[in-house]
């Protein structure tokens, strides 16, 4: 169903999606491809049952809960070519969505289990990101993941190796998982060998844990964004700091309400983020797990938050602003999402 705004198609806005997973991306005709393909025996062969297994429904009470849904998937996600596949898939629905740039996250040694280096993982995802890119014109970006509650030699394999594709199509770090059992504090030396080998770094804080995890990772880990951070309201002072220095908010609106982040829409602060001038960004997280997408997220933030198709423009040129990408490059993303919503009648 197209939902408008103000006559313009919600979906036909031009949108940048900086934070979603790779194992939380999957389509149901992947999966059931992709098991055949492996030799895995589904539960389901229904395309529409098989969903029951691999999204979250209304009864998910945490972060926890949230994450137990991967291990359905990442069975699948273990190859070179599916790997790619899906990458590419990824980019195949933000075009659809009028994406103009994506930045895909995935934990490479979460990839590993049929002997793939976590080089090899790094390579072929981003293979499908060019592939992606080239057929559509959507750019699309990599993000390596380190995990909560794998060790500190794993953690600083994945620095290591993102080193080494940094320039070539990965552009940062992340630090993903449990965040109510992981305090960020543990991963000190991991983000501290990022910095040396000059790599960016976001960081999930402020999700299922309290906003002195933003504090952390922005002072300790040399985050320059944070991934939710939508817990940032419980801590006036650390608010004051991130509006100050513009660090970006990867919001994640549906996913939010999902992992209990925030308990309800009603309270769900993201018009008072907007308001106060902090730098937010809307993204959508795992659009597999969560069934979500970008257009959904945006027809939320009209319906639910009054947000205007100017203010969605905002929130899309700060998602440009938020890139990590190369300066030159950025700016040429702004030029051209500029022109887009120029040519809707949309001032930005
Ligand atoms: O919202 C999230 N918070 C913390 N961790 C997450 C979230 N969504 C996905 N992950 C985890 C589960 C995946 O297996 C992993 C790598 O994408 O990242
Ligand atoms: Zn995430």
């Amino acid at each position: 169903m197209n939902i408008h705004l103000n006559g313009i198609d919600i979906s036909s806005l031009p949108k940048i999606d900086l934070h979603v997973h790779l194992d939380g991306s999957l389509r149901p005709q992947t999966v059931l491809d992709l098991a055949e393909s492996h030799g895995v025996q589904l539960p389901t062969t229904d395309k529409h049952a098989l969903l029951s297994h691999m999204q979250v429904n209304e009864d998910c009470s945490s972060l926890q809960d949230y994450l137990s849904k991967f291990h359905f998937t990442t069975r699948f996600l273990q190859t070179a070519i599916a790997l790619e596949r899906v990458a590419f898939e990824i980019v195949e629905k933000a075009n659809r969505h009028h994406c103009k740039y994506i930045e895909i996250r995935f934990a490479p040694q979460l990839h590993r289990e049929r002997g793939l280096y976590t080089e090899e993982v790094i390579h072929y995802v981003l293979a499908g990101l060019k592939r992606g890119e080239q057929q559509f014109g959507v750019r699309a970006r990599g993000i390596a993941i380190c995990m909560r509650h794998h060790d500190h030699q794993q953690n600083m394999e994945v620095i290591h190796a993102a080193s080494k594709y940094i320039g070539k199509g990965l552009v940062a770090v992340d630090l993903a998982g449990d965040e109510a059992s992981y305090p960020p504090e543990l991963f000190r030396e991991i983000f501290a060998a990022s910095h040396r080998r000059d790599i960016p770094v976001t960081i999930h804080a402020g999700e299922a844990a309290g906003a002195a995890n933003i504090h952390e990772a922005v002072s300790n880990l040399g985050a320059t964004r944070i991934g939710h951070g939508v817990r940032l309201q419980e801590a006036p002072e650390i608010m004051d700091m991130m509006i100050a220095r513009q660090i970006p908010l990867e919001m994640c609106p549906v996913s939010n309400i999902q992992t209990k982040a925030v308990s309800n829409w009603e309270s769900y602060p993201i018009r008072d983020y907007f308001e106060r001038g902090l730098m937010i960004t809307v993204n959508t997280d795992n659009p597999g797990v969560s069934g979500t997408s970008m257009t959904k997220e945006y027809r939320i933030l009209a319906e639910r938050f009054g947000f205007t198709t100017s203010e969605l423009g905002q929130i899309a040129m700060n998602g440009a602003h938020a890139a990590f990408l190369e300066e030159s490059e950025k700016a040429k993303l702004k030029r051209e999402l500029r022109e887009e919503f120029a040519s809707l009648g949309i001032s930005v």
